[in-house]
């Protein structure tokens, strides 16, 4: 199954595609008919108020969690054809996550949470990969670490460094820099920009700040459910434009 995945991602060029995709809480419709492409090698911000529906596109886009109508493909694989373990599979195989809370596993050190994934998934650590990431997260001499040991920025980059470990195909982020300063915010989207830039990974990035937006490739703009907008090679005042605009 993982050799027929792996090539049918490499005979797309699309990394997520989201084809008429709705998603209903009781009579909230939180995503009313969403068709969106995000390009291999990508980074693509979301932006929208809150309530617009960005977080739910993120976990449908993601398979964290299902639609009620519509198709979720990564890599050409349709998400909705898969059952719950092959989905979780994909997702740990493919799929990187960084979410605003860190998320990082308190008992354990900064390498055993980067490496978690893999441990999970059973599959090797591979040692100049995992140094290559914690070199470029900073954290190199910090490995031993555990969380409580380290800044609100640092424990952000150990994060970023485990959603890369695994060499995902396309990186999600859910306000990653919402608890952080500029600057340390500053260094978390430099990662993200590189995990595209030097990876060729996809980077889906929700946030509601212009200057995070700003970094992406284009930013999507969603209100009320829907797509209602994009914006290609942002800069921070023409997203704040876009975003009066809404
Ligand atoms: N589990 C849930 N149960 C019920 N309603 C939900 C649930 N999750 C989201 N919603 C509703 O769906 C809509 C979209 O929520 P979502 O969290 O996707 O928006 P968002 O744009 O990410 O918001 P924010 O910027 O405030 O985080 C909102 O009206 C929200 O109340």
């Amino acid at each position: 199954m993982k050799q027929t995945m792996t090539m049918t991602a490499k005979a797309t060029a699309d990394a997520v595609r989201l084809e008429s995709v709705t998603r209903t809480y009781g009579n909230v419709r939180a995503l009313d008919g969403v068709s969106w492409t995000f390009p291999r090698g990508a980074f693509t911000a979301v932006m929208g108020p809150s309530g617009s529906g960005k977080s739910t596109f993120l976990q449908c886009a993601s398979g964290l969690d299902r639609p009620d109508a519509g198709t979720v493909r990564i890599g050409g694989v349709d998400l909705g054809e898969l059952g719950e373990a092959k989905r979780t599979r994909l997702r740990r195989e493919r799929v990187g996550f960084v979410f605003q809370a860190f998320n990082l596993v308190p008992s354990m050190d900064v390498e055993q949470n980067i490496t978690l994934p893999l441990q999970l998934g059973g599959a090797e650590v591979d040692r100049a990969w995992l140094r290559e990431v914690v070199t470029r997260v900073g954290l190199a001499d910090r490995l031993r670490h555990r969380p409580a040991e380290l800044s609100g920025g640092q424990q952000q980059r150990a994060a970023v460094a485990r959603a890369l470990v695994t060499r995902p195909e396309v990186v999600f982020a859910d306000e990653p820099t919402g608890a952080l300063d500029p600057r340390t915010a500053r260094e978390v989207l430099r990662l993200l920009r590189e995990a595209a830039d030097l990876t060729g990974q996809t980077v889906v990035l929700v946030t509601h700040d212009p200057v995070a937006a700003a970094w992406a490739d284009s930013v999507v703009f969603l209100n009320a459910g829907r797509i209602v907008d994009e914006l290609v090679s942002p800069t921070v005042a023409a997203v704040m434009n876009r975003w009066e605009a809404l």
